[in-house]
């Protein structure tokens, strides 16, 4: 066995050891309870008895989720959120469209409030624009926190759980859970804090049993991963988004895709962890089934844009049968009270008769809008403004003790009269609006309603006791619409009382380093978790390289070798080119994960971007290296340690930067194809601006070879060339092969025979002192650089790739995506 054998042979034994060891490792993570069961078979690690007892698997402890919840209280004050007149337009070609109008509301401590209506309402938007996540289109009004602005940490006391999660499914509950304790809680929290926070969270959603079970899903190498159910994957969203003690809990369509049961444990679970730890939660919702409705304390609803109704759940049959005269509401024929007033509020459809009066047109719905805005207002006015900053406890309408109860016994007539006037004003005002007659016909009717001391103007009293000091706070009684919007910040720690919006204190995040450490942890174990990742990778390398190997094998040193040699090594540069082709869908779900997680700004864009760069090095090095070093023994290239390690990078380097070019396509581009589109035509470039197929100095059109400076082929293949052939030389005396003789005899054939068969005869008896300079090659290719020049040019175009890539991830964090 001489060297090129020991070589190649040990490549490719390398490359087995590597993809046995990684896909027994991706099993024994993906697969735990079978490798379990084989370890049991095996008595791999049980001691002498194991076969005669196998204990079961570890099974997770059970916490005591009553206990484990009330630990979830949130550190600090509870936040109260309200906004003004929110809207929201966009430019769009048919001119401006108006998504949102004049919407109001408020999201108090301790409840679960529901946002409703119909497709296209607005939910998402109001949703984002309350979460701080909303960038782009035209927007108006204001959002307070315990009535002052919103400061720059808000989104850091927040959690959103958006309607599809990004989790990565090779991950486990628990390692995702750590992932997010490690990216979202403070820099002050220990490793023991963390894993008891976890274990808080997971406890207070029921899935301590599962915290070692896969998340699962869909790899992208098409693979599926049992897994979390929906519902649990829903209820581990929640938990995770708990993590940093947020005190404001947005979701959106947290039950969307989920069967009954699973949606209204979900739902449950959100009301007792608002009700018991003074959680804020706003969740956008379609059509709830009744008892799911029955969870939440408050609703929103929408319709075009506008605000139907604002208030607790039990006050919306009374606004809209009783104060603006819809309906009657039939249970029997249209479901719960939510099912029929999203019904109501859907302008959309022709209802049948059973609806009685309803909203039908634009216009209706114009004037319904009206009628609770102006209701609203009213309301307003009357003092039912949050808490300022300052306020002491029970100072104002917001009191939630007795006093509150008795200052909204005694106000009742006011409220009344106020309403009165103000349903009147809303009348006037919606005479010149959208709804017109209509509009004022129905704040008129608010109006009347509020005067007659309808049950709009009902005002619960709190129930005694609920504000003691130390009693346990009970989930929001009903209330009318009015008592509702009249009540004060959170129930136990009054916002106002201790500083507003000052109590929403600056949170320092996990430092940059600390992120980094994280992500290049979560980048390294789904990396080898992925068995088409790494063995897949490994295997397609070291076999395209056998195969190229066998085509290539022991070229000689001759003409027809030296032909071999520089076809061999334009097809190096060729298939490290194109192999990371294989592997688009991996950029493209990686760009799925960067967004959902830069939107939940987890981490900083350098972090991540270091993160993933590194942990692809190790495995990019193996695979190349292997399947280089099968092809250089395999066909016998020049042995010659700088030969071997200049050749062996100018591989690594051009596959890298060819699959960095595909990951930048990936990031520019909205979708996969268009990332095709760019990256072919970078290949094509690459395949024809190499100096091989045609040198630049044969084209006819000169300036077409300037190209070659973006052709990473080009200074791979000029690389390589340098290393195989400078100052290389090797004997001819052996002759030119008979058939090229005749070959080029066949091409000449008008030459004057003497003169041929003398040429012949040279070259097929050259003499014994004949030695072939293989600097010629290098002459012929026009090779002016020094092969680290090659080298160097290829490493600094793989930089810019790399600087490329980076901002094009900045800007994509930074892009309008809601
Ligand atoms: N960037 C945008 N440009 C133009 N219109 C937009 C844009 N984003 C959203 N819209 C429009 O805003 C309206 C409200 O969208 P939104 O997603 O908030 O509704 P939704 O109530 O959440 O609907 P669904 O229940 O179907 O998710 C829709 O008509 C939507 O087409």
């Amino acid at each position: 066995m001489d060297t090129s054998d020991a070589l190649w042979i040990s490549a490719l034994a390398f490359a087995h050891v590597y993809v046995v060891f990684f896909a027994l490792r991706a099993a024994s993570s993906l697969y735990p309870a079978a490798v379990h069961r084989v370890k049991g078979w095996l008595c791999i690690g049980r001691g002498k008895s194991c076969c005669a007892a196998q204990p079961a698997l570890p099974r997770p402890r059970s916490g005591d989720i009553w206990m484990a919840a009330t630990k979830l209280l949130p550190r600090g004050a509870p936040l109260e959120l309200s906004w003004e007149g929110l809207g929201c337009s966009y430019e769009t070609q048919d001119g401006v469209k108006t998504v949102l109008q004049d919407v109001s509301g408020v999201a108090r401590p301790y409840e679960l409030q529901a946002l409703m209506g119909p497709s296209g309402a607005g939910k998402s938007t109001l949703l984002d624009i309350l979460a701080a996540r909303k960038t782009v289109g035209r927007l108006t009004g204001t959002v307070k926190v315990n009535g002052a602005p919103r400061g720059s940490s808000f989104v850091r006391l927040t959690a959103y759980v958006p309607q599809e999660d990004a989790f990565l499914p090779t991950m486990t509950v628990q390692e995702t859970c750590e992932l997010h304790a490690a990216l979202r809680l403070g820099r002050g929290a220990t490793r023991a804090r963390r894993e008891e926070r976890i274990e808080e969270v997971l406890a207070s959603m029921n899935m301590l049993h599962a915290r070692h079970t896969l998340v699962g899903g869909v790899l992208p190498g098409g693979l599926a991963l049992r897994g979390l159910s929906g519902g649990e994957r829903r209820r581990v969203s929640v938990a995770i988004g708990c993590l940093a003690h947020p005190k404001v809990l947005f979701l959106d369509e947290p039950t969307s895709g989920l069967d009954a049961c699973s949606a209204l444990a979900v739902v449950e679970h959100l009301r007792d962890r608002a009700a018991d730890s003074g959680l804020t939660i706003v969740a956008s919702i379609h059509q709830p089934r009744a008892s799911v409705w029955a969870a939440f304390n408050s609703v929103s609803i929408l319709s075009g844009g506008l605000l139907m109704y604002s208030g607790p759940t039990s006050g919306l049959l009374p606004w809209f049968e009783g104060g603006l005269g819809y309906g009657p509401w039939d249970a029997d024929a249209h479901g719960s009270v939510a099912d029929w007033a999203i019904d109501l509020v859907n302008a959309g459809f022709t209802k049948p008769t059973s609806y009685g009066r309803t909203i039908e047109t634009d216009e209706d719905l114009a004037s319904a809008a009206a009628a609770f805005s102006a209701h609203y207002s009213a309301s307003s006015q009357r003092g039912s403004k949050p808490q300022q900053p300052g306020a002491a406890p029970g100072s104002s309408h917001g009191d939630n003790g007795r006093g509150g109860a008795r200052d909204d016994a005694q106000s009742d007539d006011q409220d009344a009269a106020s309403a009165a006037e103000a349903g009147a004003a809303g009348a006037r005002a919606a005479k010149g609006s959208r709804g017109g007659a209509a509009a004022a016909a129905a704040a008129a009717a608010a109006a009347a309603a509020a005067a007659a001391g309808g049950v709009v103007m009902v005002v619960d009293a709190a129930p005694a006791g609920t504000d003691s000091p130390g009693a346990p706070p009970a989930a929001a009684p009903p209330r009318g619409p009015l008592g509702w919007l009249r009540r004060g910040a959170g129930r136990r720690d009054n916002a106002a009382a201790t500083g507003g919006a000052a109590a929403v204190g600056r949170v320092e995040g996990p430092s940059w380093w600390r992120q980094f450490q994280v992500l290049l942890w979560r980048e390294l174990l789904s990396t080898m978790r992925n068995p088409m990742d790494v063995a897949g990778r490994m295997i397609i390398f070291a076999y395209v390289a056998v195969f190229i190997g066998l085509i290539f094998w022991r070229l000689g040193d001759d003409v027809d070798g030296l032909r071999n040699r520089l076809t061999l090594l334009y097809s190096q540069a060729q298939v490290y080119l194109l192999m990371p082709y294989v592997y688009m869908s991996l950029y493209s779900s990686d760009k799925a994960y960067f967004i959902a997680d830069s939107s939940a700004k987890l981490f900083r864009v350098s972090a991540y971007y270091a993160a993933k760069t590194i942990a692809v090095i190790p495995f990019v090095l193996a695979n190349v290296l292997a399947g280089t070093l099968i092809v250089y023994g395999m066909a016998g290239l020049r042995l010659d340690a700088g030969s071997i390690v200049a050749h062996c990078v100018a591989c690594g380097l051009c596959y890298m930067t060819a699959q960095q070019v595909q990951a930048l396509a990936t990031i520019l581009t909205p979708n996969q194809d268009s990332a095709f589109i760019i990256s072919i035509a970078w290949t094509c470039i690459n395949l024809y601006e190499s100096n091989f197929l045609v040198r630049f100095s044969d084209m006819t059109h000169s300036w077409i070879g300037g190209l070659r400076y973006v052709s990473a082929v080009y200074y791979a293949f000029s690389g390589m060339l340098r290393a195989e052939f400078e100052g290389a030389s090797a004997s001819c005396a052996g002759g030119v092969a008979p058939d090229l003789i005749a070959s080029l005899k066949a091409l000449v054939p008008a030459a004057p025979a003497s003169r041929v068969q003398m040429a012949a005869r040279t070259l097929e008896q050259p003499g014994a002192d004949c030695r072939m300079d293989f600097n010629a090659v290098l002459g012929y290719f026009n090779l002016d650089w020094p092969m680290w020049g090659y080298i160097t040019a290829l490493l600094i175009y793989l930089g810019a790739v790399h600087v490329a890539s980076y901002l094009a991830l900045l800007l994509l964090a930074r892009k309008e995506r809601r």
